[in-house]
């Protein structure tokens, strides 16, 4: 399978302090692909180095080819959704929505079906509400900010612990979104999360970070919950 996502010899330090060293891990196009590990782990700093955010201390991550911290051009075709940073306070959900339309392309009907389809994700709570985004509850935020970054049809898609503060209702709906980002439209779907079950049920591959490292990747089945588990037992 084509790789989209590339990482050679790449290490983020503070000072003396290695947060993060992978020698190499190959992504391919349209995985959903999950990060877990404990706290400190380097799941943050990973999707960073991967956005551009900070700079590598040794090595490199490719998006399609192009060098990240090198080169512009991944950022037509990748989006994320990090933390509440990304989202712009003062505007409303819908003004929002359009700005990102405008960013990528995308005219406002095409936002406006988007929105369409994510009516029952939204649950009422988003769209005409006539407040702006800094006055949304946290889990609102953290939904306009994922839908946001489906604007303009991205092939990559970066999720920082997305399902932390949303209710169950909606962790369940976004867990088949993300698998249909993947399986139907084959996006590359990159997900962090401390929640095992999760991860295990959304992800077709699942790799534990310790202390900046890759010690486990797993391509999902039926064991791999157990075996998560057992290991986040010791
Ligand atoms: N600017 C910084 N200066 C110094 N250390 C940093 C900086 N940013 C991150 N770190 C350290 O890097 C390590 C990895 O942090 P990171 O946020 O990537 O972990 P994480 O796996 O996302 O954790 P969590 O599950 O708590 O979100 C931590 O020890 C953190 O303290």
């Amino acid at each position: 399978m084509e790789t989209i996502i590339k990482v050679q010899n790449l290490s983020k330090s503070y000072k003396a302090d290695k947060v993060l060293d992978i020698e190499a891990l190959d992504i391919p196009k349209g995985q959903s692909f999950g990060l877990v590990g404990n706290n400190g782990a380097g799941k943050t700093t990973f999707f960073s180095l991967l956005l551009d955010l900070i700079q590598p201390t040794t090595g490199h991550i490719e998006n399609n080819g192009i060098i990240v911290s090198e080169n512009e051009d991944w950022k037509p075709y990748t989006s994320s959704f990090i933390d509440e940073s990304f989202l712009i306070g003062y505007l409303t959900a819908e003004e929002y929505f359009y700005f990102i339309g405008d960013l990528r392309n995308t005219s406002k009907a095409e936002v406006d079906e988007l929105l369409a389809e994510f009516a029952d994700f939204f649950h009422g709570e988003i769209l005409n509400q006539k407040k702006y985004l800094r006055d949304l509850s946290k889990g609102n935020q953290k939904k306009a900010g994922i839908v946001a970054a489906l604007i303009g049809n991205p092939e990559v898609v970066i999720l920082d612990e997305p399902f932390a503060n949303l209710d169950p209702t909606t962790q369940i709906r976004l867990k088949k979104i993300i698998k249909d980002l993947s399986a139907q439209k084959n996006v590359t779907v990159l997900v962090s999360s401390h929640d095992l079950m999760h991860v295990t049920e959304v992800c077709e591959r699942v790799v534990v970070l310790d202390k900046g490292q890759v010690v486990k990747d797993i391509y999902t089945s039926e064991a791999t919950l157990k075996e998560l588990e057992l290991y986040f037992e010791r």
